[in-house]
């Protein structure tokens, strides 16, 4: 059975796609197979899987959104390239934007990208999600989909105002579209280790969110290598495998993978108790 997760929070900058990447390539690492979705009109899980021109690319998320839409015909594996370290995407560019805009106007418009992404994941174990920085359209989409959210949060600020309002959207999407949806949990990137300010972001975070939402024990730390690999087209376990980032996301996939089991269990004792 698959898994889609979409990484959400509409601040930018926050470690989305970086976490996007490391995650679905450690996934694949323990034998998942692995979609990763660009829904970013910037392009950047595109861009930092090796595709550095991604608005050139023939065949993007846009082009089959746009046939969905229009109700055309597409081949199941269409757009999809294979990375060399063993996930495939699905990229993601510019034309995203006139996706967003055009999404205004379309029959149900916050399922667009769900009818595509259950047209092809059966093949897939995970499939995950990058949104861009905002609760618009291709957002809304991408919550519409998932079957969890996870939130990459950056330690640099209190999260309590954006906080609220994207957990509000989430509730929302809930309780209109998507009834299945959950939170995986909170996961606090670019934490430097070295200032009280992280520790204490940290602490309040845990305080403050800690008994309505999983805040992961896993924390990635503030690394220059991790900010260098998106330039590198490859994962930080290739780019820097015995560094902190590296570990640190290693521990993070165990913990979603830890998820992933408990869940499928108590969907199968559901199951068998029908
Ligand atoms: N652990 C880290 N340590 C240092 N820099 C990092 C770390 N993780 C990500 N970065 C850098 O921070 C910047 C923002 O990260 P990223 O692109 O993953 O965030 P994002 O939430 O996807 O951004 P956007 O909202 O623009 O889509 C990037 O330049 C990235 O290389």
């Amino acid at each position: 059975m698959s898994k889609v997760i979409t990484l959400a929070n509409q601040k930018g900058g926050t470690g989305k796609t970086t976490t996007a990447v490391n995650l679905g390539i450690g996934l694949a690492a323990q034998g998942n197979k692995v979609l990763l979705v660009d829904a970013d009109a910037q392009g950047n899980l595109t861009d930092s899987l090796g595709y550095q021109e991604p608005d050139n690319l023939p065949v993007s998320l846009a082009t089959i959104m746009t046939k969905t839409i229009m109700e055309e015909p597409y081949e199941s594996d269409e757009g999809i390239l294979h990375h060399a370290e063993g996930v495939d995407l699905m990229p993601g560019n510019i034309e995203l934007s006139a996706i967003e805009v055009s999404l205004v106007n379309t029959m149900s418009r916050e399922t667009v990208l769900r009818s595509y992404i259950n047209s092809v994941k059966d093949k897939y174990d995970y499939v995950l999600i990058d949104c861009m920085p905002s609760l618009g359209m291709m957002t809304i989409n991408a919550l519409a989909t998932a079957d969890s959210v996870i939130i990459p949060v950056q330690a640099h600020y209190l999260p309590a105002k954006g906080m609220t309002q994207l957990l509000q959207t989430i509730a929302r999407v809930r309780r209109q579209i998507n009834p299945r949806l959950t939170i995986d949990g909170v996961l606090l990137t670019m934490v430097d280790n070295r200032t009280n300010f992280a520790k204490d972001i940290s602490f309040v975070l845990r305080r403050d969110y800690g008994d309505k939402l999983r805040i992961f024990q896993t924390e990635i730390p503030l690394s220059i290598r991790a900010a260098e690999t998106s330039a590198q087209g490859k994962s930080i376990y290739a780019f820097d495998p015995h560094g902190i980032a590296a570990r640190a996301y290693e521990a993070f996939t165990k913990e979603v993978l830890d998820i992933g089991e408990k869940q499928h269990k108590r969907q199968h004792q559901t199951n068998l108790s029908r």
